[in-house]
């Protein structure tokens, strides 16, 4: 596709009555239309077993864009494309008739025959709707098919593996486009324009100048009605092995000779490759896990996890993670990256602090205890922004220092609307840019990571629940970095 055609496209959805598709595939494919980022000449098929007709479908669809951005202009007319069909993914029937349905519109619609597949349904499904789709030859189209598959990929690295095998009998890897919507967040693809485009920092982006790298990806929200997902998946699965590993992986990673999608991925697999596998032994020294009890958020009074539905009172998931990765290469030997997540927090914020060596001496402090490194705060969210924290001169006459902040604030330059995570993958998929999409070799070097945490924690019972709403989880994550000298900064 030339670089300034729109993209034409006919959007299948799996799952379209479901969390996702109203929440974040709806309002994101209107941006993308009003906005005109892609072409008028779209459809979108919905797939549920919910026997709706066309206008109950778009319907739901102007309210979902009503519910994410207020009134919006030429609401009706955009619905006008959206079109349902009720069905089981189940019955193997019903394919043909999403064939046909297919093709109706295609020659309704001029789409190129491009079809973008979107599995916003629960895992288990992904491998035979792949598999049925070539079968029924939903595949077979003189333009491009992609599939984008949501997390999760997998519980664990064997049944990641036999997904993947599944998916990949019907797809080729360049077809797949496994979703992680961090990576469509706008800060978070800003660390590779912060680290390589700024000599200030590259020089220092190492361990002789860095003591230590936070992430922090806090929320308030429990699990509200997510919890048969949730349950079997717990923080470690639902955030760890995706989004935090990802941004892990952007922070450590070499400069790309080029910015192309695999240049950039195969420095990432390198630093995965570099995670320094945990031994069952070292396991709680380096992970922190917790449950949130009851407590209050944003002044109001929430039930602990247990309580949240009869099916929790149990259980042993853990919803808050803290660990400490090392990273065994040239560059990072030695520096620890802290991450923590966790569902009920005190605030809901996504941040990375890079902390930088302090000088050997300071002058300007009054006392040998007082240490004001200088650190740089990346805002993923919800003010997106960075910031320095500088020593400077205090007023006054005598010889001493105190920290001060230069910031930038994404939100505060005018005319800048940042796309929404999902809008934003949305449209890589249809250019066929799939940089920011998780290769299965990432997924699968994630899991490996992962495994060995898991096993233990299995075979063991833990003290749950073990931090209170609305704090920033169990003291035991303020002790992981405690025992190396150093604290979480809530900057
Ligand atoms: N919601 C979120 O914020 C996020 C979700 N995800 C992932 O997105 C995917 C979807 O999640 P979510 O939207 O929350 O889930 P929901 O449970 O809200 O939706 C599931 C959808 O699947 C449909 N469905 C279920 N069984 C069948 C079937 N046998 N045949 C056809 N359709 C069926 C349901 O419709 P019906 O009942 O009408 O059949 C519904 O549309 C999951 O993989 C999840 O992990 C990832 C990140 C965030
Ligand atoms: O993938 C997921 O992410 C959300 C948090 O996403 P954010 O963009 O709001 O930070 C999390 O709530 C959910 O449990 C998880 O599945």
């Amino acid at each position: 596709m030339n670089a300034q055609e729109k993209p034409k496209v006919l959007i299948i959805i799996f799952g379209a009555t479901g969390d996702l598709a109203k929440r974040k595939l709806y309002p994101s494919i209107y941006r993308l239309v009003r906005n005109e980022t892609i072409s008028q000449d779209f459809a979108v098929v919905g797939l549920a077993r919910r026997n709706w007709s066309d206008d109950v479908y778009r319907q739901n669809v102007m309210e979902s864009v009503e519910q994410a951005f207020g009134d919006c202009e030429e609401l009706e007319s955009f619905a006008s494309h959206f079109h349902y069909q009720s069905f089981d993914v189940t019955d193997e029937g019903n394919y043909l008739q999403v064939k046909e349905l297919v093709e109706k519109l295609e020659s309704e619609y001029d789409t190129n025959g491009n079809r973008l597949f979107y599995l916003a349904m629960a895992p288990e499904f992904f491998g035979s709707i792949a598999n049925n789709l070539k079968e029924y030859g939903l595949k077979e189209t003189a333009g491009w098919t992609r599939l984008i598959i949501e997390k999760p990929f997998g519980h664990d690295l064997k049944t990641a593996k036999e997904l993947n095998s599944q998916i990949r009998e019907a797809f080729d890897e360049e077809q797949i486009y496994r979703i992680d919507h961090y990576l469509g967040k706008q800060m978070v693809q800003n660390i590779e324009v912060i680290r390589f485009a700024n000599g200030i920092f590259e020089h220092l982006w190492n361990n002789r100048f860095i003591s230590n790298i936070q992430i922090t990806s806090s929320e308030t929200l429990g699990v509200e009605d997510r919890s048969r997902y949730y349950d079997d998946s717990g923080a470690i699965r639902d955030m760890v092995q995706n989004h935090m590993l990802q941004m892990v992986a952007l922070l450590a990673m070499e400069p790309p000779i080029k910015l192309t999608t695999d240049e950039i991925r195969s420095e990432k697999i390198k630093v995965l490759r570099a995670l320094r596998q945990l031994e069952p032994d070292h396991v709680h020294e380096h992970f922190v896990r917790g449950q949130y009890g009851s407590g209050v958020v944003n002044d109001e009074e929430v039930i602990g996890y247990r309580k949240e539905s009869e099916d929790l009172v149990f259980s042993n998931t853990e919803t808050f993670v803290a660990g400490k990765i090392l990273i065994d290469n040239y560059r990072w030997a030695g520096v620890p990256f802290y991450i923590r997540t966790g569902k009920r927090m005190s605030e809901k914020r996504t941040k990375i602090v890079i902390e930088f060596k302090d000088i050997p001496m300071n002058l300007y402090f009054k006392s040998d205890r007082e240490h004001h490194p200088n650190l740089l705060v990346i805002n993923i969210q919800p003010d997106e922004g960075i910031a320095l924290y500088l020593n400077a001169k205090k007023a006054g006459a005598e010889a001493l220092a105190e920290p001060i902040e230069l910031s930038y604030k994404q939100g505060a330059m005018p005319a800048i609307n940042t796309p929404e995570a999902y809008e934003k993958l949305l449209y890589d998929s249809m250019i066929g840019d799939a940089t920011n999409f998780t290769h299965w070799d990432e997924v699968a070097l994630s899991w490996k990571y992962i495994d060995p945490i898991l096993q233990v924690w299995q075979n063991e019972q833990p003290n749950f629940p073990n931090y209170e709403s609305g704090s920033m989880g169990p003291k035991k994550s303020d002790k992981l970095l405690g025992q190396d000298g150093f604290h979480w900064w809530e900057v």
